[in-house]
């Protein structure tokens, strides 16, 4: 059983159980319900757009933990001033450290750009939750799911006014997703299954998702010379985490690195 395996399977318990405690009518009464939702393909395509989504990631099963001094608030604010183009926020407790009040509390902080509920999907009431907490994309992850689910779940999301993050690691996750046409892609440089990172994944996988599509690179970015060579081929949006986190200021490593990017 792989740490994904383990996931999946803690995931799906998890939700079973909070599913019997909170009603989804419960999370429909959320004022978020209501607010008008910031757009990662509007973020990722503006003229100027720096095209970085950064993340706020305590923890995770590969490096433990990456920064737990650094508070929500202070990276939230600090990544608006470096001009991020979107935020991604882990709400995994388990394995990631994170929480949906972290989401909630960034919400408040950041009214103006897009935030990622990073987490793992694996039930339509965690989509209801997403958008009750204040995010305004989801991440569908294509290893975790079938084909039905990624169909599923992804319109479930358009229904209440959500964009998707659609995840691939292989042409097999990439062959799950129907009508990949005008759909947010990102590839994992990550293989979330061994945890090894490899850049080229990127590169290799790019051909294969029409033009039509907007082009996120996930996972092990450090250097803002690789942003340039990703450009190349057609990336419009960067997903950098532990580089940022693992500083004791991760708004101020954000800003170096936009600074350094040509
Ligand atoms: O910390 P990194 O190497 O910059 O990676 C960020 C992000 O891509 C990574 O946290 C991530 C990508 N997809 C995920 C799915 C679940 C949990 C985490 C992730």
């Amino acid at each position: 059983m792989t740490i994904l395996d383990k996931i999946i399977a803690f995931k799906k318990k998890e939700i079973a159980k909070i599913k019997a405690e909170i009603p989804v009518k419960k999370l429909v009464e959320s004022p978020n319900f209501g607010r008008t939702v910031f757009s990662l393909k509007k973020s990722l395509l503006e003229v100027g757009s720096t095209g970085i989504i950064a993340e706020y990631k305590r923890q995770s099963p590969s490096k433990g933990i990456i920064n737990d001094k650094a508070t929500i608030a202070e990276v939230t604010n600090g990544y608006l001033d470096a001009n991020v183009a979107a935020q991604s926020i882990l709400t995994d407790t388990s394995f990631f450290g994170g929480t949906m009040a972290d989401l909630m509390e960034a919400r408040v902080i950041n009214q103006q750009k897009p935030i990622l509920r990073k987490d793992f999907i694996v039930d339509g009431f965690q989509i209801v939750e997403a958008k009750a907490i204040g995010a305004d994309v989801i991440l569908l992850i294509a290893s975790c799911l079938t084909a039905t689910e990624l169909k599923n779940y992804g319109n479930l999301a358009t229904d209440l006014g959500l964009e998707v993050l659609y995840e691939v690691h292989t042409q097999e996750d990439l062959d799950k997703i129907n009508d990949l046409d005008n759909k947010i892609i990102g590839i994992n440089n990550r293989n979330l299954k061994t945890f090894e990172v490899d850049l080229d994944h990127s590169i290799k996988l790019s051909s294969q998702i029409p033009d039509t599509c907007l082009k996120v690179s996930e996972s092990g970015i450090s250097d803002p010379k690789i942003i340039t060579g990703l450009k190349e081929f057609g990336f419009q949006g960067f997903l950098i985490g532990e580089n940022f986190m693992k500083t004791e200021n991760p708004g101020e490593a954000c800003q170096e690195f936009i600074s350094q990017i040509r």
